[in-house]
């Protein structure tokens, strides 16, 4: 977190800091390509039925549906938030946080969240997702096993039978540095995963480096091995020098996917789906 200044005056805010926004969104629908009218229509739903008026302590996840998730959490209004405080996964998070005028908090303070929201880079029929696109899966992870509820988001792309059906990157991996290439040599060598390699920035010569201080491996595995994700991710778990897996099984209670026609298909950790008509206002 970065430090707040305080001075005679009282603290200063942020720089980006406002009052809280008004109710509609800033954004028109009609500039929405389909895909990001999807995740919008996602995200609107599912802090709909579960961004509840008595709760208190939400996680906000990181990716491109989660500023979605922030913007309908504002539009209820600075009453129903005034009491509620704010957990990020990351820095993004934390920027949307303070740039809306939401009180920010930290796991740390809050170890119990009523809900935590986030985004995925997919979702297999059990729920079981992959997460770290973004490098952010560490903190999501601690935000999400601390959540009573945790809730996904996303676009109708994401929404697969096995994982690693679209997403090809492979499972994101933390690893703290200077054990990265005895990591990489285990997933090699052990773990069948012989294309898995260190992410690379873009603008920035060298590696990724998380909000963490810590390099990022991304292991492809064979379809037989995603479709059962919790084996792998023990056995990734278990390399020393792995900070954590971007394999989240057995977490969410529900996920929210938008659809190109408008609809939004929701998936239940007990098997149920429904196809509701999505939040339009
Ligand atoms: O796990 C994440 C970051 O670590 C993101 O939630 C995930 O990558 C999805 O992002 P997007 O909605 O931009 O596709």
């Amino acid at each position: 977190m970065a430090p707040s200044t305080t001075g005679a005056q009282g603290p200063t805010p942020h720089p980006s800091s406002t009052r809280l926004k008004p109710l509609k969104s800033p954004i028109s629908p009609g500039e929405l390509s389909v895909i990001e009218k999807s995740k919008q229509l996602a995200a609107w739903t599912a802090v709909d039925e579960h961004v509840l008026p008595d709760y208190r302590v939400i996680g906000i996840g990181s990716g491109s549906t989660v500023p979605y998730v922030v913007e309908r959490i504002v539009s209820q209004g600075a009453e129903a938030n005034k009491d509620r405080v704010f957990i990020p996964t990351g820095f993004q998070s934390k920027e949307l946080i303070v740039s809306s005028g939401l009180s920010l908090g930290d796991v740390d303070q809050y170890p119990t969240i009523d809900v935590t929201l986030d985004g995925a880079d997919e979702v297999d029929t059990q729920l079981n997702c992959i997460k770290g696109g973004g490098a952010c899966h560490l903190r999501e992870k601690v935000l999400a096993e601390a959540a009573t509820t945790f809730i996904l988001v996303a676009d109708y792309r994401k929404n697969v039978e096995y994982l690693g059906t679209n997403f090809k990157a492979g499972v994101p991996i933390e690893v703290v540095p200077f054990a990265y290439a005895k990591v990489l040599q285990n997933l090699h060598q052990v773990l069948d995963s012989p294309k898995a390699t260190l992410r690379m920035a873009v603008a920035k010569a060298g590696p990724v480096v998380t909000d963490n201080g810590n390099f990022v491996i991304d292991a492809p595995f064979d379809i037989d091995k995603m479709k059962e994700p919790y084996t792998i991710m023990a056995q990734i778990k278990m390399l020393t020098g792995v900070v954590e897996v971007g394999l989240f099984c057995h977490m969410a209670r529900a996920a929210y996917f938008g659809n190109q026609d408008g609809s939004v298909t929701v998936k239940w950790n007990d098997g149920k789906v429904q196809e509701v008509q999505a939040t339009q206002s």
